[in-house]
């Protein structure tokens, strides 16, 4: 069976332990002895499904992903959607309730929302970080991965000095290698002129594969942006037949808000274990407090 054949079977098959006890093993050697944990085995199958069950690349991941949140603090330290609840309410983030019609999750940002005179690209920055969190529970997505679209109206010098080359750099890792997600596609919107500048920072430290999947759409984006989503699960905002802007990144905030103790526990423990989810649950809204098991 290969990489993506094993993707497809639920988390407790038998033919997947193989996988996770080499991937365990290979994890507890690798890190220094203070920082060993029993990782549980939902934590482990995010990063194999992240790389088609390679277990050398995830660990590579995996390792990747414990040095990331090391290494940025200010973003990771404090995951609490309520301490964010100003900027949410902006409608500046949503993802979409329905998947794309390859089963990835769709998330729509708008930056035009963000006021950077009342949040720092570091809070910013960890509305992603909790969402990516959360949807990298579903065992669909784990599978099919993510779009986002970055609608980029209002874009102003005021956002473009918060990013500056080490959150350029911390952008293109967790875009790269160093979050179990796999990123099907970055479509922008109405970016400015003056977005290029920031995006020549990002740029270069991206691997081929993700430059290909990024989309440039302009301010005449409806027509090219129908190209990859269908109008059924777009916001007639971005030029669909789906449910509103507002009311889905309303949703969504709800659906933040409802996670604040899991996503707390998340930041406290460096590998925090917690299960995979079918996503009904999280739609639905139910308590994944007791799947959550600390190494
Ligand atoms: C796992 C994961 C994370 C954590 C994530 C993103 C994606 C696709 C992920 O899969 C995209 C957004 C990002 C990188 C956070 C960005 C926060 C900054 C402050 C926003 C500023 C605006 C950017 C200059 C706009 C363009 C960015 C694209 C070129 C990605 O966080």
């Amino acid at each position: 069976m290969n990489g993506p054949q094993l993707s497809e079977l639920p988390d407790d098959s038998e033919q997947l332990e193989p996988f996770v006890s080499s991937l365990r093993r290979r994890a507890l050697q690798a890190s220094e002895l203070s920082a060993v944990r029993a990782f549980s085995e939902g934590f482990l199958i995010k990063f194999l499904r992240a790389r088609d069950f390679d277990v050398e690349l995830s660990l590579k991941l995996l390792l990747n992903y414990q040095r990331w949140r090391r290494e940025s603090p200010e973003i990771s330290g404090c995951l609490s959607p309520s301490s964010v609840l100003g900027l949410l309410s902006t409608s500046y983030h949503a993802v979409l309730p329905q998947r794309d019609h390859s089963g990835s999750r769709v998330l729509v940002y708008r930056i035009g929302q963000w006021n950077p005179k009342d949040w720092s690209a570091f809070q910013v920055f960890r509305v992603s970080l909790m969402t990516s969190e959360i949807i990298s529970m579903e065992t669909q997505t784990q599978r099919r991965g993510l779009k986002a679209i970055f609608d980029l109206q209002g874009w102003s010098l005021g956002h473009a000095w918060q990013i500056n080359p080490s959150l350029a750099r911390k952008i293109s890792s967790v875009l790269s290698d160093s979050f179990p997600l796999k990123v099907r596609g970055i479509h922008l919107v109405n970016e400015p002129m003056f977005f290029r500048p920031v995006f020549a920072m990002i740029r270069p430290f991206l691997p081929d594969k993700i430059k290909q999947r990024i989309h440039m759409h302009g301010a005449d984006f409806h027509d090219t942006l129908s190209d990859f989503f269908s109008p059924d699960i777009l916001p007639p905002e971005y030029g669909g037949e789906g449910p509103g802007i507002e009311e889905v990144c309303q949703d969504w905030t709800n659906q933040l808000l409802q996670s604040e103790k899991l996503l707390q526990q998340i930041a406290a423990h460096p590998t925090a274990d917690v299960a995979s989810t079918p996503d009904s649950s999280l739609i639905s809204g139910e308590a994944q407090t007791e799947q959550f098991s600390q190494g």
